[in-house]
């Protein structure tokens, strides 16, 4: 079955979708504060996870250090509800704006990513001691909702 990175129009369509993504995260003002100008890495980062969550290649595996580099970046941040939230609409909204494909299936995988990952970052954003990190130690790997 095709992958969810080849069904959204591959490394080029990732492209123009995180750029977006993180240009509105940017202007946001409730999340303006948390990433401040930005950083120079940010949208590399971004595209290469979800490349390799949505099954393309594993750059994010081996060049950014994987999982462990996303449990790292997220720690002490004490994300809030509200901006959790926020970078998951944002998120949701730049899908649209770019024009990525808005079938049901495609549109319930990135929601259900987007809303497992963000909850991940928020506990993880949170944690003092190891213990209470979101046990995920691995790249998830997403694919098409499964029929219940
Ligand atoms: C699906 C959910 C998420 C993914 C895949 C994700 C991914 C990433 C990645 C790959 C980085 C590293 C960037 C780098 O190496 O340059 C990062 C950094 C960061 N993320 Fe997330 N993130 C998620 C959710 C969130 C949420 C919900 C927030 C807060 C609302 C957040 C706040 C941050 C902050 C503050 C940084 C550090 C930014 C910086 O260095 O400028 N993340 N994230």
């Amino acid at each position: 079955m095709t992958s969810l990175y080849d069904h959204a129009g591959g490394a080029e369509a990732l492209r123009r979708f995180i750029d977006v993504f993180y240009s509105t995260l940017l202007e946001d003002p409730v999340l303006q504060p948390l990433f401040g100008k930005g950083s120079p890495t940010h949208v590399e980062a971004l595209i290469a996870f979800d490349t390799e969550v949505f099954g393309g290649p594993d750059d994010f595996t081996r060049d950014w250090g994987g999982f462990q580099h996303i449990i790292d970046v997220h720690r002490g941040h004490r994300i809030t509800e509200e901006q959790r939230q926020r970078f998951a609409d944002l998120y949701l909204a730049a899908a649209d704006t770019v024009g990525l494909p808005d079938d049901e299936p495609f549109r319930r995988a990135l929601r259900e990513h987007v809303d497992f990952g963000t909850e991940v970052a928020y506990q993880n954003s949170h944690a003092e001691t190891d213990d209470q990190l979101h046990p995920l130690r691995t790249m998830p790997k997403w694919d098409w909702p499964q029929e219940k």
